[in-house]
Formats: C-alpha cells, structure tokens, sequence
C-alpha cells in the first residue's frame, strides 16, 4: 500500500540471515567502551562530580539515573552529550572528566560526525527524490551513552529501554558485541540485532521530509539480568527551524495531516514535544509511563 522504504542498515563482519534483505557494510571504526564503561563508572562512584556535569546543562541534566531508585522506567542509564553541551563543562572538569574517558568518546564520536553523516544524508536523498543536505546545515547532532547496568532498581526487569521509534533523521547506534537490541519487524514480531553490528536507523523526521517514502524503524533494547551493555548513539536531526512537512520536490507517498502539509509544525517543537513522552519512559520527567508514545506522533503526523 505505500511506497516507504525503511533503512537498516547493518554494519556487519558475518550477517545473520535475518538481516540479510539489509544492505551491509564494514565496520570502519569502533566505539571506545572501555572508556565509556570508565566514565560512567566514575561518575557513578562520584555523585559531586556527576552534579557538577549535570550542572553545565541545568534543563535537564546530563548523566541519567532514574534506573537507579525508579523500577517502573527504561533500566539503563545515559550520558547525553552534543557539541554545543560539551563547549558548556568548565576547563578544570573537563580535564578530569577527559582523562577518565570522556576525551576519547567525544574524539569517537568527532570522527562518527565525519564519516556518517554526510554519507547518510546522501544515501536518504536518494531514497526520498529530494536533498536532505540544506534542512541539516547547522549540524542538528547529539551523542548518547547507554549504560544498561545489572545494579538498577529492578535488577532482573528485561526492559532496558522500551519500544519506541527516534524523532530524528537518523541514529547509528554502536554496540559493545552485546545482544539485546531488537528491531520490529513488519508483521510486528521483533527481531534480535547481533551485539556486534553497528546499525543505522531512521526517525520520524526522516518519515516526514521524504514525504512517507522512508519508513522509521521501531526498536527497543531488552537486558539479560546480570549482564552490563553498553551502547553509543549518533543522532542526527533536521535544523531547529526547519518546518517539519515533506521537502520541496518531494511527492508525498501517502496524505499527511494538514498540520503538517501547511508546515505548522517546526523540528524545534517536534523536538520538545516527543522529548517529554520520551523522558517519561526513561524516567526523567515526572508522570505516568505511557504504553505508546508512537500512536500519539502518528495522529499527529497522519492526522
Ligand atoms: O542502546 C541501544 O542499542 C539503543 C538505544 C536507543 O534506541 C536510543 O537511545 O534511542
Ligand atoms: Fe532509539
């Protein structure tokens, strides 16, 4: 019935057949674990040094440990950095902060920028008949650490982090070589991702400027109780100011609300909007857990 293409693309040395329909690629760099394991083991022993860094993004903070005292929520724990955040950490901290792992996750995540993004934002002009390119200019760019610890408030919960699809354009996310990633699959059954594939996947932003000829892929991460997995995440977004509604040229796939076809709606908003119903889920903002924040973006982006 439509013409959405998702992409999932997996960075793989020995594909499984599962994924086999997916286009693969070498992996051409890794993500330093031992270093992201490092940093957030030391913030974790060190509650003044982690204020200090949350201070630097007062909004909302930057390491997050709901997990620790809320058994409700995702059971994992993120540090969520992005270019213009990291400029913010004062010299002294950032010194400390660089010798126990944080210079070489931000020196990693510098050379993921280089590598994927322009590449990727070609591959998704090509799929949508339009250029990605000038809606991401201003380099729209966060960077996430997941820490999916054993020693949470529910140590043997299987939620590391619900089922969800990400706002953005897209995220390649790098794994550990641990397994627990899982993708949903058309007809709804999810489907493992091996631990040591890197994957890029598509948001709603993507859905909507390539006029629903890209299809956002849902995922969600489950945990083995009693086994720590890290994940490293590269998210890309259209500019703040973009207004969300399919690019110029681009002959929607299928109707879209009138909201968004008039442009009402900014990525800025967008942003903010899923941002709350996300950080729910993870338990940083207060309120209820919500089963689906997806059927609420589809009423709105669908109408
Ligand atoms: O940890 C992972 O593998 C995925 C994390 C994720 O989906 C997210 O943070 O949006
Ligand atoms: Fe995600």
């Amino acid at each position: 019935m439509s013409l959405a293409r998702p992409l999932a693309l997996l960075v793989h040395k020995s594909p499984s057949k599962a994924f086999a329909r997916f286009p693969l690629i070498q992996p051409e760099i890794q993500a330093p674990f031992a270093s992201a394991r490092r940093l957030f083991d030391y913030l974790r022993a060190d509650p003044a040094a982690a204020s200090a860094l949350n201070a630097t993004y007062p909004k909302r903070g930057i390491i997050k440990t709901a997990a620790t005292h809320n058994a409700s929520t995702d059971q994992k724990f993120t540090i969520d950095l992005s270019p213009a955040r990291t400029d913010l950490i004062p010299s002294a901290l950032r010194g400390t902060l660089g010798a126990q792992g944080l210079d070489d996750v931000l020196g990693f995540f510098s050379g993921a920028v280089t590598l994927y993004v322009d590449p990727l934002l070609r591959a998704l002009s090509a799929l949508a008949g339009a250029d990605f390119a000038p809606a991401h200019a201003a380099r729209n760019l966060n960077f996430r650490l997941c820490d999916y610890h054993p020693a949470t408030a529910a140590p043997a919960s299987a939620n590391g982090c619900g089922a969800h699809t990400d706002y953005g354009t897209f995220s390649v996310i790098f794994q550990d070589g641990t397994p627990g990633l899982e993708m949903e699959a058309a007809d709804g059954s999810w489907v493992p991702v091996p631990g040591d594939a890197t994957v890029v996947l598509t948001g709603w932003c993507a859905v909507v400027l390539s006029g629903g000829r890209i299809a956002a892929a849902r995922h969600r991460v489950r945990r083995t109780p009693g086994v720590r997995r890290l994940s490293a995440v590269l998210f890309a977004a259209p500019d703040l100011d973009v207004a969300l509604r399919p690019l110029t040229g681009v002959v929607p796939a299928r109707r879209f609300s009138d909201t968004v076809m008039r442009g009402e709606i900014d990525v800025r908003w967008f942003k903010e909007t899923m941002g709350k119903t996300w950080r729910k889920r993870e338990g940083n903002e207060p309120g209820g857990v919500r089963v689906s924040q997806d059927s609420e973006i589809e009423k709105l982006i669908w109408g």
